[in-house]
């Protein structure tokens, strides 16, 4: 189990460092056209969730969510700060 911060940290530390294999290093490389596409399509995953499928899959789908715009916020840039001071 992680938080919201904790995840990002996580994916900053990981374009950092680069490993192999890692789909977040892929996800940040396709470039910031690739991770719009990501948001959109997850974002109608959760939509279709929420109407249709359980509370379960619904979490699992918004998880999926926030990650796509965690790499989104990573490729263009952004800090968790950027975002938050719009709260
Ligand atoms: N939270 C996530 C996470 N959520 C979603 N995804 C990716 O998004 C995919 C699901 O999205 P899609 O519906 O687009 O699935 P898909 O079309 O089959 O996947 P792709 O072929 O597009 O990768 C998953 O298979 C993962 O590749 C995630 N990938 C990684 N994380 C976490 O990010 C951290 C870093 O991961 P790595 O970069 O892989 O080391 C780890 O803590 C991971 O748990």
């Amino acid at each position: 189990m992680k938080t919201f911060d904790e995840l990002f940290a996580e994916l900053r530390e990981r374009a950092d460092r680069r490993p192999e294999g890692s789909g977040t290093v892929a996800a940040l490389d396709a470039g910031v056209h690739a991770q719009g596409k990501k948001v959109l399509e997850e974002a109608g995953e959760v939509w279709i969730a929420a109407e249709h499928e359980s509370d379960e899959r619904l979490a699992e789908e918004v998880s999926q969510l926030l990650y796509r715009v965690q790499v989104l916020m990573l490729g263009r840039g952004l800090t968790l700060d950027d975002v938050y001071r719009h709260l």
